[in-house]
């Protein structure tokens, strides 16, 4: 498992021969692992305290303006979850069924739930499916907010993309290239505080790969995101250190973009680490799916398929492939 967190700087401000260093480390973490911890990303830690700020203050604020925008609601503004590719606005504690994205049968009756609410946003020039915002009258300056922080991560992922581009052997552009129009979701998650004796098998999110191509993640102070150990199996805690440290993932696109060269990383979070304290703590992350265009294809590249190595996944859109997936998580 990554004890060691790779600093971006040299990516970032380096010499030839030091990007390809960060090159070479990110790549192979990915390759090893699925995820990685990166310091040193240009993005003030300033920022990234400002977006936990405002998480406090989106899931704080009275919810009257969320009932609208439901999972199963369209407002005949956000899709229907369940039916579209997108996920959009508001989603309460237990919306997303993500034991049944890999294998349902793997999880008890106890653990099929999923104790986060959470707030997506898609791409603010989206008219197609639009994000359904809090008004301003609930949180004045919310939407302005996300939409410059929106960016700013699509740039970061970006960049991360570009890395692998090269560590992968790739022309420049051959993945960020599919990931224009920009399609990503930013993420704002709660996990509301919960009394142990309600923790039905300990966890607050089951086992899981996320859908988009590459997943950037930053977690509050308190503990629970945890990834697989390919060695062992076993589930392992991921620490990253507040506002400082930027967790990246290889998401179920990637996957399937590379033929299973990069492996989408397996995680959940758990209400470990908090000892025998009857109440686990509010925790909150936040969480950038950087996310193929829609029209893209979601079948591997042909650098990644050979006689020796055929395509093990369906070439549908990435339309096609999110809906199939959602219908999963939604339904
Ligand atoms: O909250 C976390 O640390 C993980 C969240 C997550 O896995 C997700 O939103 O897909
Ligand atoms: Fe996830």
């Amino acid at each position: 498992m990554p004890k060691d967190k790779i600093s971006a700087a040299k990516f970032l401000h380096g010499t030839q021969q030091e990007k390809m260093e960060f090159v070479t480390a990110f790549t192979e973490a990915l390759k090893k692992n699925g995820w990685a911890v990166l310091t040193d990303l240009g993005l003030e830690s300033k920022e990234v305290d400002e977006m936990f700020q405002w998480n406090k203050r989106l899931f704080d604020a009275p919810k009257d303006w969320t009932v609208k925008n439901r999972v199963t609601g369209t407002n005949g503004l956000t899709p229907d979850r369940a039916t579209g590719p997108a996920s959009r606005g508001y989603g309460a504690v237990n919306s997303e069924k993500i034991w049944k994205l890999k294998s349902e049968n793997s999880f008890k009756q106890s653990q099929r739930q999923d104790l986060k609410e959470f707030f997506d946003m898609g791409p603010p020039d989206d008219t197609e499916y639009p994000t359904a915002f809090p008004p301003e009258s609930v949180l004045p300056g919310f939407s302005d907010f996300m939409k410059v922080k929106y960016y700013r991560l699509q740039e970061v992922a970006t960049q991360l993309m570009g890395a692998l581009e090269i560590g992968l052997g790739l022309p420049p552009n051959a993945l960020t290239q599919k990931c224009e129009p920009v399609n990503s979701e930013l993420r704002f998650n709660h996990y509301p505080p919960l009394q142990a004796t309600s923790r039905q098998g300990g966890l607050r999110s089951v086992g899981h790969t996320d859908l988009g191509v590459l997943t950037l993640l930053f977690a509050d102070g308190v503990a629970g995101l945890e990834f697989e150990n390919r060695a062992t199996g076993a589930f392992e805690m991921a620490e990253t250190r507040g506002s400082q440290e930027m967790l990246v993932n290889i998401s179920d696109t990637l996957e399937r973009w590379t033929n299973g060269v990069l492996r989408g990383g397996l995680h959940r979070v758990s209400g470990a680490g908090v000892g025998d304290q009857s109440v686990m703590p509010t925790r909150r992350s936040i969480v950038f799916f950087y996310k193929a265009d829609m029209q893209s294809g979601s079948g591997p590249l042909e650098e990644f398929v050979s006689e020796k190595n055929p395509a093990r996944y369906d070439d549908v859109t990435v339309d096609e492939f999110l809906r199939r997936m959602n219908a999963r998580l939604y339904k």
